[in-house]
C-alpha cells in the first residue's frame, strides 16, 4: 500500500468501512470534539423532544472522514427514531426521490449524503417536502397529466455535503441549522485515537498516540487507518507500541511529519516549483494536478491553509515560507505578496 492509501480522507476499503462501523461513537457525548456543534445539536434535538414533534433539518457540511455520517446515525439514535440512509448519486430522478420519501415512516431520519450531487427535479420535490411533509407526483403525460398530492409522514432530513457552497440558497435555507465541521485539534485526536485503541484492545503509549495524532491530517478516519497500521507493525516486529515504533510504521507508509496525502503534495509541489509559490488560480492549480477544482477547493485548501502552508489572497493561492521550508525548496526572492507572512 502507498502512502496515497493511507493518508487519504476517503475510505479506502470495504474492510475500513465495516471497521469504521465498530468504531463510531453511538451518542453525542461518546463523539469527540466538535464541541460548539455538538452542543447546537443537543439543543436542537432536546427542544424538539419537550414538544413531541420530529428535530429540524440538518445540514452537515466539512471535509470527508471528520464525522457528517457518524453524526447523522447519533442523530438517529439520540432521537430514538429509524435511519433511512440514502445519497445525492443515487437520488437522479424525482421519482426516486419520491419512493424514498413516500416509505418514510413517522420522526425518521433521512440522511441524504453528499446532499450537493442529487438531481435538480429531486431537489424541487424536496424543497416543499422539506416545508410542509408534502410532494406533488406527476401522473400521465402531455396535456392530459395532472399533478396529485401526497402527504408524508412528518421526518428529519440530515443532509452531508463537501460543498454547502454549491446547494442552491432555497436548498440550503430549508435546513434549520448547518453545522460545520472542522478539522479536529491533537488532543482531540488523541481522544479518538485512545478510544479507538481502547476498543481494539491495543496497548500502545501515550507518546505513540499523540504522534500519531499530529500526522493524521486533522482527520479522525485517517487517525484510526493509521492506528491499524501500526497495530500491524508491533504485530509482526514485536515489542511495544512505543514512540519509535510509531514512528517506524508511519516511516514505512511515508506519512510525512504533517500527514500530507498525495494530492496535497501534489498541489503543494507544484504551487512551488511550477509557480514559484504562486499567487496561483483555483482552477490553474486543478489542471496542473489532474483534479477537479471542486476537490482542491473542498478537500485540499482547508487543510493546506488550516496547517499555514497555504494562504488565500484575491490574486490566488499563495505558498507561505513555512511550505517552502517543508518541502526543501529555495524561496524565491520578492515572490511574496506583501503582508503575506
Ligand atoms: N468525533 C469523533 N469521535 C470519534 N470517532 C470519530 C469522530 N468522527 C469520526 N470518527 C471516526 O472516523 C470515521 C469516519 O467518520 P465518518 O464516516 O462519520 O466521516 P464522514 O464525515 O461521513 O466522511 P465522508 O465525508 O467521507 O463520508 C468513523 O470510523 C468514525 O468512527
Ligand atoms: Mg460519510
Amino acid at each position: 500500500m502507498s502512502n496515497a492509501d493511507v493518508t487519504a480522507p476517503e475510505p479506502i476499503s470495504e474492510a475500513e468501512l465495516v471497521f469504521e462501523g465498530a468504531l463510531r461513537p453511538r451518542s453525542l457525548d461518546e463523539f469527540v470534539g466538535q464541541t460548539k456543534v455538538r452542543g447546537q445539536l443537543q439543543l436542537l434535538l432536546q427542544a424538539a423532544a419537550i414538544q413531541g414533534r420530529t428535530a429540524d433539518h440538518i445540514l452537515l457540511a466539512g471535509p470527508p472522514g471528520l464525522g457528517k455520517t457518524t453524526l447523522a446515525m447519533i442523530v438517529a439514535h439520540e432521537s430514538n427514531k429509524p435511519l433511512r440512509m440514502s445519497s445525492g448519486p443515487a437520488i437522479q430522478h424525482a421519482g426516486d426521490l419520491a419512493a424514498v420519501l413516500s416509505s418514510l415512516v413517522p420522526g425518521e431520519v433521512l440522511f441524504i449524503d453528499e446532499i450537493h450531487r442529487m438531481a435538480r427535479s429531486a431537489e424541487e420535490m424536496l424543497y416543499l417536502a422539506m416545508e410542509d411533509f408534502r410532494i406533488d407526483i406527476m401522473v400521465g403525460k402531455g396535456a392530459g397529466a395532472t399533478s396529485v398530492p401526497l402527504d408524508l409522514a412528518p421526518f428529519t432530513l440530515v443532509g452531508a455535503t463537501t460543498r454547502s457552497g454549491m446547494l442552491p440558497n432555497p436548498l440550503r435555507d430549508r435546513f434549520g441549522f448547518t453545522a460545520h465541521l472542522e478539522f479536529y485539534d491533537e488532543p482531540e485526536l488523541e481522544q479518538v485515537l485512545f478510544r479507538a485503541a481502547h476498543m481494539l484492545d491495543f496497548s500502545i503509549d501515550r507518546r505513540g498516540l499523540a504522534e500519531i495524532a499530529g500526522r493524521c491530517r486533522g482527520t479522525p478516519r485517517i487517525a484510526n487507518r493509521l492506528l491499524r497500521r501500526v497495530r500491524d507493525y508491533v504485530l509482526v516486529h514485536g515489542g511495544d507500541a512505543d514512540l519509535a515504533a510509531v514512528r517506524a510504521a508511519l516511516a514505512l507508509y511515508d506519512v510525512d511529519e504533517l500527514g500530507l496525502d498525495r494530492l496535497d503534495r501534489a498541489v503543494m509541489e507544484i504551487m512551488l516549483t511550477r509557480f514559484g509559490g504562486g499567487p496561483v488560480g483555483l482552477n490553474t492549480l486543478a489542471v496542473s494536478v489532474g483534479e477537479e477544482a471542486e476537490t482542491i477547493e473542498s478537500v485540499v485548501e482547508p487543510f493546506l491553509v488550516r496547517i499555514g502552508l497555504i494562504t488565500r489572497t484575491p490574486r490566488g493561492r499563495v505558498a507561505t515560507p513555512q511550505a517552502f521550508e517543508h518541502f526543501g525548496i529555495q524561496h524565491p526572492q520578492g515572490s511574496l505578496l506583501p503582508g503575506v507572512l
